[in-house]
């Protein structure tokens, strides 16, 4: 009989609760550590993270969720399909970090987003020349790691059919899905060994069958299970789903022998219909947000699963995807207000919760009212909470929102600004960023810890922008930036200035590889109490006569990557934070901004997973991003940055965004995103970045002049702006300057064949 467990997470954080792993890697690449250093780091952080799961009464302990840089490599490393050309690099663990992030000769893999996450994997390459072969050292080691410590530990491994849809072909236009048959036997392999080393269950990642799969998908995922749950010797498999509902795909995998299927409840309640047919399975039922920090309502959440879910086989308690996605725990926030603090719950908050609801489940509710009463009181307070609920700022926005509108058409606003601006045709101009640089963190370190004052903090960013600007004029480029040197994180940075945002101290989740992210909690109305970015544009204009963009980040950018409020409809919180932003861009028009720039590179990334969602999110989007940008006069040049992002499905949402000037990335889709945009009748200015900024290599002159030659074929010259793909802040100065001198020359030597 298989041996069901209570309460688990589907996967835990693990960049370490102080950054330790994102260190630790640094100095690794940097060689001033060696492997056997970070190796311990790292099993360090792993035996924390388990024995505190298990200490907190998390009866199946995810392992495998540890990864060096990201699982979805780690996978690809497991069955042995690393491209040729870091075959030959001999040290795996040098392999893996080239395949990560390349070097001086090897092109990085591509890496993209985690379904609708600020999470990014590395995308595995499949070519008809890989062969595939099982390389189970990582998950066995962890395996073993975990039983020698006691830990009741679950293997969590991507499953085959999210691996190849996730997977992208190379020299071959053939589905992936086809190679299903190659790597099947590698994990019936794989089931047998973890068998034999002591797992009773392995946990298969498969979000990818929350998203619209056509038949033959969902019949291949029930062939794979099919296939995978008829090994002989194997421990009992729990098929994860997350992040959505499994929708047809439920029913398809409930008749496959797998033993028990993890159901998002929170992104996917629609999951609860399909419970019915779960009625042999052990059901893990995620209850409690893996994705947002908010308190769970425990009482609705038991309510949920003691009645609706009744009709499971048997049920776990969990959290609905793993907690990768949230910060470690609330106690690192020492600076939290009171009540603010006793509506949320992080990671290690979320556990207790997940625990309490497994304990109340199994009728002992009574050893767990603690918890029961705190929850209850959380509801309620946050409710009353006059924050959540600015009666004049609704008014205002109502008003705006009405009589808004719109600004003149896109060929009038082009005859005033090209008057007004002056720029000669193929302007060049940079996306945002320059390098932040040791020093400007330590800078921003220092004033943080008392160690300089505010007055020494701005002059040394000063000295900054100056430097930028002097860059810059020197390079001769035309629209010039301020750098941002004085912004920790282009979203946190605005959150710390608008009220209905709370920063955290130490609120770390990882983006990618060893770089992290603070997300900002968004829980009131968003008011705006004083200019954000002006003073700083100001200076950067007092040091030059050629335009300098005012720059700001977008509602959808700034809520895509914050934790954003459960109690309205997202599209409202959007249209308060474009008010905010619309304020800021009015003020800037006001301090002399001839061009004023508002990013949105996470526009592609909050489109829901299923196409019947899709229209909504992409009209309140596009409307709040209007919002964000039709209040300064048509003479203004409003710019948008778009990056991070395959743009194919959104591009229409992209005309419809009608900024005069649209930067997207494009040098490594090699500028088909041009096509795309003239399928839909774009016909705005355009800056396919013409160099990618991923990589410290510098594109050679004539490389950058193809790139325009090509862009020119798609995009008349009268609309053609010339950029990088993206902000310069996590390159270093050297390799800036020599990029950017070859994109003026090349954009010099293209002008010249006009
Ligand atoms: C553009 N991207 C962004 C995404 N999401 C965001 N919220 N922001 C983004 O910019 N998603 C998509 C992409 C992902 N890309 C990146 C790129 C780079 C980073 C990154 O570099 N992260 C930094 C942390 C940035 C930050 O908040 N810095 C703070 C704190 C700095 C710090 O740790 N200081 C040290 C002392 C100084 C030192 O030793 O360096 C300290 O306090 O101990 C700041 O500048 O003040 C990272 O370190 O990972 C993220 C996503
Ligand atoms: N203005 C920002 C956009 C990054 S997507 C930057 O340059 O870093
Ligand atoms: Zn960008």
């Amino acid at each position: 009989m298989t041996l069901t467990f209570t309460a688990t997470v589907l996967g835990s954080p693990r960049i370490g609760p102080q950054r330790e792993l994102k260190r630790a890697v640094e100095s690794y690449w940097a060689g001033r550590s060696d492997a056997a250093t970070l190796e311990s780091v790292a099993e360090g952080l792993r035996r924390r993270t388990w024995t505190q799961l298990r200490d907190a009464g998390i009866d199946s302990v995810p392992v495998n969720t540890f990864s060096y840089y990201d699982h979805v490599l780690d996978t690809a490393v497991m069955l042995g399909a690393l491209p040729e050309r870091v075959a030959g690099i001999a040290d795996p663990l040098d392999r893996y970090f080239a395949a990560a992030r390349g070097n001086d000769t090897i092109a990085p893999l591509e890496m993209t987003k985690w379904f609708d996450t600020n999470y990014h994997y590395i995308v595995p390459e499949i070519a008809p020349s890989t062969t595939f072969a099982l390389d189970a050292s990582k998950v066995l080691g962890e395996l073993r790691e975990a039983l020698a410590l006691g830990i009741p530990a679950r293997p969590v491994i991507v499953g085959p059919v999210t691996f190849l849809l996730l997977s992208k072909p190379v020299d071959t236009n053939e589905p992936l899905l086809g190679r299903l048959g190659e790597i099947l036997p590698l994990y019936a392999d794989l089931l047998g060994r973890l068998a034999e080393a002591g797992a009773e269950w392995v946990q298969f990642d498969e979000p990818a069958l929350v998203a619209d799969r056509s038949e033959e998908e969902i019949a291949a995922a029930r062939r794979a299970y099919d296939h995978l749950s008829g090994v002989d010797t194997r421990p009992a498999i729990l098929l994860a789903s997350y992040f959505g509902s499994l929708g047809e795909a439920l029913p398809a995998l409930a008749e496959t022998g797998v033993e028990g299927i993890a159901v998002d409840l929170v992104a996917g309640s629609d999951n609860l219909a399909g419970v019915p047919a779960l009625a042999h399975k052990h059901v893990v039922a995620g209850v409690v947000d893996g994705r947002n920090i908010w308190r769970t309502d425990l009482e609705k959440a038991l309510g949920q699963l003691g009645t609706q879910l009744g009709s499971a086989g048997s049920l776990a308690v969990s959290t609905s995807c793993s907690l990768l996605h949230v910060p470690y725990t609330l106690d690192a926030e020492s600076g939290l207000d009171k009540a603010l603090r006793s509506w949320l719950a992080f990671g290690s908050e979320k556990v207790r919760e997940v625990v309490a609801l497994a304990t109340a489940l199994a009728g002992r509710r009574d050893e767990v009212e603690d918890e029961f009463a705190l929850a209850r009181a959380a509801q309620s307070t946050r409710a009353n909470d006059g924050r959540l609920h600015d009666a004049a700022l609704r008014a205002r926005l109502n008003e705006i929102s009405s009589s808004d509108g719109g600004r003149a058409s896109a060929d009038a606003r082009r005859e005033i600004q090209t008057d007004k601006l002056g720029l000669p045709v193929l302007p060049t101009t940079t996306i945002g960023s320059y390098p932040q640089t040791t020093a400007i963190r330590v800078a921003r370190a220092a004033l943080r810890k008392g160690e300089i004052d505010e007055a020494e903090y701005i002059r040394r960013m000063q000295q900054e922008v100056a430097d930028v600007v002097a860059l810059q004029e020197k390079l001769g480029l035309g629209v010039l930036v301020h750098g941002e040197p004085e912004r920790n994180d282009m979203v946190q940075y605005f959150a710390e200035q608008l009220d209905g945002f709370f920063a955290t101290a130490n609120g770390w989740v990882q983006s990618y590889g060893s770089r992290c992210v603070r997300p900002p909690i968004l829980f009131g109305d968003v008011q705006r109490p004083h200019p954000m970015t002006v003073e700083w544009y100001r200076y950067a204009q007092s040091l030059t006569d050629k335009p300098v963009k005012g720059m700001l980040t977008g509602p959808v950018t700034i809520l895509a990557w914050s934790f954003v409020r459960d109690d309205q409809p997202l599209a409202d919180s959007a249209d308060q934070v474009a008010l905010a932003i619309r304020d800021e861009t009015i003020d800037l028009e006001a301090a002399g901004a001839r061009v004023v720039q508002v990013d949105e590179p996470a526009l592609r990334e909050l489109l829901p997973l299923r196409k019947k969602d899709q229209e909504e999110y992409l009209k309140w989007s596009v409307g709040s991003f209007r919002l964000a940008t039709s209040g300064v006069t048509d003479a203004t040049q409003i710019h948008t940055h778009l990056c991070y992002s395959e743009f194919g499905e959104v591009i229409d949402a992209i005309a419809g965004l009608d900024a005069d000037v649209t930067s997207i990335e494009a040098a490594r889709s090699r500028m088909e995103v041009l096509d795309d945009l003239n399928a839909v009748g774009f016909d705005l200015g355009v800056g396919p970045g013409v160099y990618d900024i991923h990589s410290p290599r510098v594109p050679s002159v004539d490389e950058i002049a193809e790139s325009l030659r090509a862009a020119l074929k798609a995009v008349p010259a009268q609309r053609l702006w010339v950029n990088p793909d993206c902000g310069l802040k996590t390159r270093g100065n050297e390799e800036v300057e020599a990029s950017l001198r070859n994109l003026v020359a090349a954009t010099e030597r293209v002008r010249a064949e006009l």
